[in-house]
């Protein structure tokens, strides 16, 4: 069968595949390199990669199908809603590579799942909940250097790796037992959260520890038997006393409302704060930080009806629209718990007082442990990546040069004044994207998801963030005052080259280069033909000005932190930028850095940073 046939067999088995709606036999998954269906990875006309991600997806995962795929070397469904147990996945004995997590897929996965799978270089099978051993067919894969497991629920011993694992993550398991000393090199954080590990990098395996954790058990068991019987008689009293009332009383009359309120706010204990932190409790209160909108509460927008926009990195992303017309997001983050509650409500009203015309602006916020749901406006127009990556398939025009040009000035602007009014945060941004961009009915940009870097559960926000995806991260383990602008350049670039980061999703394809390289690896003389984006139509006077952006954009990526452009040099520069060339520097597409023009007179910021 051909590609075409066997992905169409394969996504009648998929549940909710409205993201693959462009998968159809009218036109070829693959022309060469280029991809004509969505999530598709091509190479020279075949099939080379499937990344299904955040798509809502559930159902079986067809690997009959997939297996007539014979070019097939990636695969991967993070983040949907899949569930049961592992699919056959050594059908696919080519695969190099295969990211399964953060799903739902349960069972003991048999020993010998991965048997044969000898290309296999990377696996992800974290956040699921799988049980029972972990598969020893995976100790002797011998490409096998990327395993993650972390946030299953294994049990039993680690088994010794026969492989050279270069990362290997088993946190948040129930693995007990001695690491092996095959594994003893990572680090700490690769095994915790198991309670029962021990052997280096953690603890030494005394029996001394286990002995007192017997003691331990048996003081809490002597413990909660004495509370048990104080409680019973306690009970019984009260029950004697109850009887005596029971006939001058009405019945008790539960209202299930009332009772779903109490569940949704059982750890409030009565505490979610207002704008004002000393105002008395109010279960079931939305905070809101702004003073211009209409009130609405945590009701309301349980009642409305709601349309899901997306899952994010951190949670869905809901359109509600209330019983007033009022149109509002909701966000849920559920891996936000790196402040306590005065510190998170601190830091919300904080960002609630932020006003600028590229901002978007913070409405209110919602405070559970577990949880935490950030309420902004809608926004009509939708993102900047639906814009550059997606809509014009459904019949919007793509965007031309100076709405591009206006949307990198909007965007600059909006994060310049996050510099100048959160001077304290190392990146006052933090996850510049282009689903974190949205336009306004008049191409107006507004930066989202800002600010929320220190809220951010550490571990998350390394393996999600833009940020963290910066070289002097990735290399040297640490972010700086330069790696917002780095995110700024690369969001350029895709603005420019009408190409998509891929390396923003949670792995990056192995070919995939990042874009920088990409444009810094073809002559400068071939960037109009080869570089720009031929969506963004009618260029020809402005052929300069474009080139001088991409230098800008280059600068702003440059892998060296110390060599590139602060926020405030890429402001003063992108701010010279003009949609069309004059005469003067009509021929200008080889111009240096320096004779970008410098500071216009609309930098209206303030530089306090
Ligand atoms: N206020 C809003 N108005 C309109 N669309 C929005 C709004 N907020 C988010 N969106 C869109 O909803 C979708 C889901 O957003 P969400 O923020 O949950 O995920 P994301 O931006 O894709 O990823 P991440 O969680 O990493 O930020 C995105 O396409 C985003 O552009």
């Amino acid at each position: 069968a051909s590609d075409s046939d066997a992905l169409l067999k394969f996504k009648e088995s998929l549940k909710n595949a409205i993201a693959l709606s462009d998968w159809n036999s009218s036109v070829s998954p693959c022309t060469d390199k280029k991809a004509n269906w969505k999530g598709v990875i091509c190479w020279n006309g075949h099939v080379w990669g499937l990344q299904l991600e955040k798509m809502g997806l559930s159902g079986s995962i067809d690997v009959d199908s997939l297996s007539s795929l014979r070019f097939l070397r990636t695969l991967s469904f993070m983040d949907n809603n899949f569930e049961g147990s592992l699919p056959d996945v050594k059908e696919l004995g080519g695969l190099k590579s295969l990211y399964l997590s953060n799903n739902k897929f349960s069972g003991d996965i048999a020993s010998d799942a991965f048997a044969g799978m000898d290309y296999l270089k990377k696996l992800h099978l974290a956040n699921n909940k799988f049980t029972g051993k972990i598969p020893e067919s995976l100790t002797y894969l011998q490409r096998l250097i990327e395993l993650r497991v972390e946030g299953n629920r294994f049990d039993s011993i680690i088994p010794e790796f026969h492989n050279h694992l270069n990362y290997a993550n088993f946190a948040n398991n129930k693995l007990e037992g001695k690491i092996p000393a095959s594994l003893a090199h990572f680090s700490r954080d690769s095994f915790s959260g198991n309670e029962d590990l021990c052997g280096a990098p953690l603890g030494n395996c005394d029996t001394s520890k286990k002995l007192s954790k017997l003691m331990i058990a048996i003081i809490v068991i002597v413990v909660a038997a004495a509370l048990v019987a104080i409680c019973a008689v306690l009970i019984i009293l009260h029950r004697r006393r109850k009887t005596s009332l029971l006939n001058t009383e009405a019945p008790l009359n539960l209202q299930k409302g009332a009772a779903a309120a109490r569940d949704l706010d059982e750890d409030e204990q009565g505490s979610i704060a207002g704008s004002d932190s000393s105002r008395k409790s109010e279960p079931g209160k939305l905070s809101f930080v702004r003073d211009d909108i209409d009130r609405f509460d945590l009701q309301d927008l349980l009642k409305a009806s709601a349309e899901i926009l997306g899952s994010g990195c951190f949670g869905s992303s809901y359109k509600a629209s209330l019983a007033n017309g009022q149109m509002v997001v909701v966000k849920r983050f559920k891996q936000m718990n790196n402040f306590g509650r005065e510190d998170f409500q601190e830091h919300m009203r904080r960002l609630g007082r932020l006003k600028h015309r590229n901002v978007l602006p913070l409405v209110a916020y919602y405070y559970r442990k577990e949880e935490k749901l950030l309420v902004t406006d809608f926004v009509k127009n939708g993102s900047l990546a639906g814009h550059l990556h997606g809509n014009h398939n459904q019949g919007h025009p793509s965007l031309d040069w100076p709405t591009r040009l206006k949307i990198v000035k909007g965007v600059t602007r909006g994060l310049a004044y996050l510099y100048a009014e959160l001077p304290s945060l190392i990146v006052p941004h933090g996850h510049i994207k282009s689903s974190n961009v949205l336009l306004n009915e008049s191409f107006e940009p507004l930066l989202t998801d800002y600010g929320l870097v220190p809220a951010i559960n550490l571990e998350h926000a390394q393996e999600y963030m833009v940020a963290y995806k910066a070289p002097e991260y990735t290399q040297q383990n640490r972010i700086t005052k330069k790696t917002d602008v780095w995110s700024l350049g690369m969001l350029i670039l895709e603005i420019l080259t009408g190409k998509f980061q891929a390396s923003f999703l949670q792995q990056a394809i192995e070919c995939e280069q990042d874009l920088a390289s990409w444009v810094n690896s073809i002559e400068q003389q071939e960037w109009i033909s080869k570089v720009i984006d031929h969506e963004m139509h009618d260029t020809k006077n402005a052929e300069g000005e474009i080139m001088k952006l991409l230098k800008i954009s280059l600068a702003c990526t440059e892998g060296d932190a110390e060599k590139r452009y602060d926020m405030k040099e890429a402001a003063e520069k992108i701010e010279g930028l003009k949609e069309r060339d004059t005469d003067d520097d009509f021929h200008s597409s080889h111009t240096s850095d320096a004779d970008v023009r410098s500071l216009s007179d609309d930098l209206s910021v303030s530089w306090n940073v």
